[in-house]
C-alpha cells in the first residue's frame, strides 16, 4: 500500500444525468504518487466520477477536496483544474503541428519560447515522438495521436492525470506498447493518476489500486492482486475473469478450514462457517492444474477429481477448457501444455487445485 500525503478525497458525491442518478459515492480518495484503476462494465459510471472528481460535473451532494481544501469557488476550480490533466479516449488534437499541439498548455501558462521549446522537446522524447514534431496532428495513426495526447497532458507537469479509456480505440499491439509506455512515465514523473478502463489487463498493468464501480457504486477497492484473487461479489468476480464461480453446501468445519459438498464431490477450502449453509466460492482458470496421471501425493493440492474434458477453445496465448469433474470447471493451459499432453475432448484426466486458491464470496445464505 503507499502511504503518501493525501492528495485527493470526496465525500457523498451523488450525480444525476439525464434525470436519473448515476453515482453514489459515499467516500473517495487518492493518495500522491498512487496510481488508481477504475474498471467496470460500460455504464458503470467511470467517466462520471472522473468528471465529477475534475470538477467539470456538479454533484446534487457531495464535496471534492484537494490536500485537504474544499474546492467550492469559481477560482478554486480554475486553480485546481489547471493542477491536473485529463486524456480521453479520443485524441482530440487541433489542426496544428505537434509541437503546437504540445505547446499549447504551457502558452496558457505564460512560459517563455525557450521554456516552451525545452519543455516540449523533452516531453515528446518521453512519448517516443521527437521525430514528429513538424509534422500535422491530423496526419497521425490513432496511436502516435494517442502518444501526442499523453505528451500534451505530461507537459504541463500536472500533479494528477486523469485517463478515461485512453488506449481501447487502439489495435491490440498498439494499445500494449502504449500502456507499457504509460507505466514508464507515470513511475519515471511519479504522477499521481486514475484511469478508467474495461481492461483489467491494463489495470493491472498500470495501477497500484483498482477500484470496480458498478451501478454507480465503488463496489470493491484495493491492490490489483486482491481484487482479481478476492473479488467481494459474483459481478466483481465475472468482471476480474474469475470463470469458476459455484454453489455448495458445508459439510463439515474445522478450525480455519471448510469441506463442502457440490454434487458428490467434496471441495476443502480454507475458511470459516457451519455444516447446512449455503457457500459461494470461485477459483481462478489459471489456478486449476490438469494431469494425464493421478497426481497422487505428487501434488499438495487437497482438491483432486477424475475428470472428462467436454470443450476446448483456443484463445490465442492460452487455450480454454471446460472440464466435468461431477461439477463444472473452467482451465487455462497453453497451448504447448495442450498438445504434450494430447489433451482432445472426451478425454480422461485428472483436476486439481490448492484449498488456498478457492476464494469464498459467500457463506450463510
Ligand atoms: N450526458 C449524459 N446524459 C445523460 N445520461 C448520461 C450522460 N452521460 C452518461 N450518462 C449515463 O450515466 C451512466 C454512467 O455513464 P458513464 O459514461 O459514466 O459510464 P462509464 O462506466 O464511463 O461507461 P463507458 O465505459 O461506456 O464509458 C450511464 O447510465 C449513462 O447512460
Amino acid at each position: 500500500m503507499i502511504d503518501t500525503a493525501m492528495l485527493l478525497e470526496a465525500r457523498n458525491l451523488s450525480v444525476k444525468r439525464g434525470g436519473v442518478q448515476v453515482l453514489d459515492v459515499p467516500e473517495f480518495y487518492l493518495r500522491e504518487r498512487e496510481v488508481l484503476s477504475l474498471i467496470g462494465p460500460n455504464g458503470s459510471g467511470k467517466s462520471t466520477l472522473l468528471l465529477t472528481l475534475a470538477c467539470l460535473l456538479q454533484p446534487i451532494t457531495g464535496d471534492v477536496l484537494y490536500r485537504g481544501e474544499q474546492i467550492v469557488s469559481e477560482r478554486s476550480k480554475l486553480l485546481y483544474r489547471r493542477r491536473l490533466a485529463m486524456v480521453f479516449q479520443e485524441p482530440l488534437l487541433f489542426d496544428a503541428t505537434v509541437f503546437d499541439n504540445v505547446a499549447a498548455g504551457l502558452k496558457i501558462r505564460r512560459m517563455t519560447r525557450r521554456e516552451i521549446d525545452r519543455r516540449v522537446m523533452e516531453t515528446l522524447e518521453l512519448v517516443n515522438m521527437v521525430a514528429f514534431a513538424k509534422r500535422s496532428a491530423r496526419k497521425l495513426s490513432g496511436g502516435e495521436a494517442q502518444r501526442v495526447s499523453l505528451a500534451r497532458a505530461f507537459a504541463i507537469k500536472p500533479e494528477m492525470i486523469f485517463l478515461d479509456e485512453p488506449f481501447s480505440a487502439l489495435d491490440p499491439p498498439t494499445r500494449l506498447a502504449l500502456t507499457e509506455d504509460l507505466e514508464g512515465i507515470l513511475r519515471e514523473t511519479g504522477t499521481t493518476a486514475i484511469v478508467a478502463t474495461h481492461d483489467r489487463l491494463e489495470a493491472l498493468r498500470l495501477s497500484n489500486r483498482m477500484a470496480v464501480v458498478s451501478g454507480g457504486k465503488i463496489v470493491q477497492s484495493g491492490s490489483p492482486v486482491d481484487v482479481m484473487h478476492r473479488p467481494a461479489n459474483e459481478l466483481v468476480a465475472a468482471f476480474v475473469g474469475m470463470e469458476n464461480v459455484l454453489s455448495a453446501e458445508v459439510q463439515a468445519a474445522s478450525v480455519g478450514m471448510l469441506t463442502l459438498s457440490i454434487g458428490k464431490q467434496l471441495i476443502e477450502v480454507a475458511g470459516n462457517g457451519s455444516p447446512g449453509e449455503m457457500a459461494v466460492f470461485c477459483i481462478r482458470p489459471e489456478n486449476v492444474t490438469i494431469t494425464t496421471d493421478n497426481p497422487g501425493g505428487a501434488t499438495s493440492a487437497r482438491n483432486v477429481y477424475p475428470s472428462t474434458i467436454t470443450r476446448i477453445i483456443p484463445m490465442g496465448v492460452y487455450n480454454k477448457i471446460w472440464l466435468d469433474c461431477g461439477f463444472s470447471l473452467v482451465a487455462y493451459l497453453t497451448p504447448q501444455s495442450v498438445g504434450t499432453l494430447h489433451l482432445e475432448v472426451g478425454k480422461q484426466v485428472h483436476v486439481s487445485f490448492k484449498a488456498a486458491s478457492v476464494h469464498l464470496i459467500r457463506i450463510g445464505d
